[in-house]
């Protein structure tokens, strides 16, 4: 089963704002799009809309394959230290190699920090190792570079490349440049209402 993830002719509404329409998007296996924008202007609207949790005003969108999202809400236990919170999920989305997105995230010495302690970047981290580990085709990630220093910036920015070379689709959201080979662009003001 091959990923696809495509947008037809998408409208947003938040509140009493219309914020864009005739948005269209279509994404094939090995995809990377980031989507770029000013603050406000619907980048994280149009995540959950092609994640299914908002209802586009118009348009439809359609997907194959599993769907990750990555934004500021870390599904994790805050109560919980950082391995149990991260083994809880393992368990559930029949994880079979957690070790390596410890590894790749360089997460293995904060196993034992509560993950209410845990920095921005590490939660940020914390919770793309949760994405690594559902291994879903479909990466929708908002800001994935915030909060994250050099060298973790590189290392995500590699691992969507890794990802798309796989055959995998990833959305990026995103006001900071992020590379990944191939990469395209979509920008949200060119379909403001
Ligand atoms: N539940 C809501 N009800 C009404 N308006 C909302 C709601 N959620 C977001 N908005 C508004 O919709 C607009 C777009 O928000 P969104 O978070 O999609 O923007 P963004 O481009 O991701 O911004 P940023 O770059 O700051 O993260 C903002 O003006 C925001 O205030």
């Amino acid at each position: 089963m091959q990923a696809q993830l495509t947008a037809k002719d998408i409208a947003c509404r938040r509140g009493e704002r219309l914020l864009f329409k005739g948005l269209s998007l279509d994404c094939a296996p090995g995809d990377a799009l980031q989507i770029t924008g000013a603050n406000g202007v619907g980048k994280s609207s149009l995540l959950r809309i092609l994640a299914g949790l908002l209802r586009p005003f118009a348009g439809e969108v359609s997907s194959t394959g599993a769907i990750g999202l990555v934004d500021e809400r870390l599904a994790l236990d805050a109560n919980q230290p950082l391995g149990k919170a991260l083994a809880f999920w393992e368990r559930l989305d029949g994880c079979s190699d957690p070790g390596r997105a410890l590894d790749v995230l360089q997460l293995e010495p904060l196993l034992d920090v509560p993950v209410r302690y845990l920095s921005t970047g590490q939660k940020k981290r914390a919770a793309l190792a949760r994405l690594l580990n559902r291994n879903c085709p479909i990466w929708l990630l908002d800001e994935p570079l915030n909060g994250l220093d050099t060298q973790a910036q590189k290392s995500v920015e590699a691992l969507v490349a890794l990802h798309c070379g796989g055959g995998g689709i990833a959305v990026v959201a995103s006001h900071q440049p992020f590379a990944v080979p191939g990469g395209k662009a979509l920008a949200i003001e060119d379909y403001a209402a």
